[in-house]
């Protein structure tokens, strides 16, 4: 397998005005090429922390962050992030909105027909072809979110980073979107780091699931390699003894061995 992403020995330290916040410790991964990762881990551990690290957001204090070989030095088309609350542009329709991401990627090197096609196909890759010329606020909050994924993926990143990109859904737009998106990674063969809270969502999805340790100074605890085989479908899978097994080992981590604070409190 070829590699992709590889973290080495990254550190995040924040400077904050009570003192230094030691965020993620001793981060070493390895992504690779077509591979879905999913990062798990309570509220606070640090999964957007590491994930802003990978979309060059943020430096980390030590250590290195490499894409294709190349030191990740700053955000970059070839890394795309797609954020929870879809981040549209209001004033523009679905189609302009794709279009301009379409563009500050291939604006200097391609003709105009040639941005509109990229933009309609993406489009059609979401479903969302008849609502093209709609501006967000006359959109569901699942088709902003498939807007983002299209504006996302329409600029052929060589990396999609998502971070929780169906939190805010229904559960059954979330399950449609996590289909979509299922089918868009075969077909594309995109390499996709994503956060999330939903254990469900993660097998599902997931090459590997990254769970990370409860924060202060949070790591890597365990990553379970999901072997299910593809294309996946929920319902087959609710009757799979192994999907129950991959959910076990990752509700262990999260509750038995990871048990987050407030519920020993509790
Ligand atoms: N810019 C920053 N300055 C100071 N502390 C920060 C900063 N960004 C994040 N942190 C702290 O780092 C820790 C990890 O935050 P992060 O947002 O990565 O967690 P998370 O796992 O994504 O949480 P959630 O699941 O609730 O979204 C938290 O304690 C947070 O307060």
């Amino acid at each position: 397998m070829e590699k992709f992403i590889e973290i080495q020995k990254a550190e995040m330290v924040f400077n904050t005005k009570k003192g230094k916040f030691h965020a993620l410790r001793d981060i070493n991964l390895t992504v690779a090429k077509g591979e879905f990762v999913t990062l798990i881990g309570h509220s606070g551990c640090g999964k957007s922390t590491l994930l802003n690290l990978i979309a060059g957001l943020t430096k980390p204090s030590e250590g290195a962050l490499l894409c294709a070989n190349r030191e990740i030095a700053g955000p970059g088309p070839e890394r795309a992030v797609v954020f929870q609350n879809h981040s549209l542009l209001p004033w523009l329709t679905c189609f302009e909105n794709i279009y301009l991401g379409v563009e500050r990627v291939f604006g200097s090197t391609e003709s105009k027909a040639k941005l509109k096609e990229r933009t309609t196909a993406a489009l059609g890759l979401v479903g969302l072809a008849h609502a093209s010329g709609k501006r967000p606020h006359e959109i569901s909050g699942g088709m902003k979110q498939r807007v983002g994924i299209a504006r996302a993926l329409a600029m052929e990143p060589k990396v999609l980073l998502m971070d929780e990109p169906f939190g805010a859904l229904d559960a059954l737009t979330r399950a449609h979107l996590q289909d979509e998106l299922l089918k868009i990674v075969a077909k594309t063969n995109s390499t996709v780091v994503m956060v999330t809270h939903d254990v469900d969502e993660a097998v599902l999805l997931s090459d590997r699931i990254v769970m990370l340790t409860n924060g202060p100074a949070a790591t890597i605890g365990e990553i379970v390699e999901v072997k299910l085989a593809k294309p996946r479908d929920r319902v087959t899978l609710a009757q799979d003894p192994d999907y129950a097994r991959y959910r076990s080992a990752v509700l262990d981590f999260l509750y038995r061995k990871q048990a987050h604070p407030a519920q020993e409190a509790a």
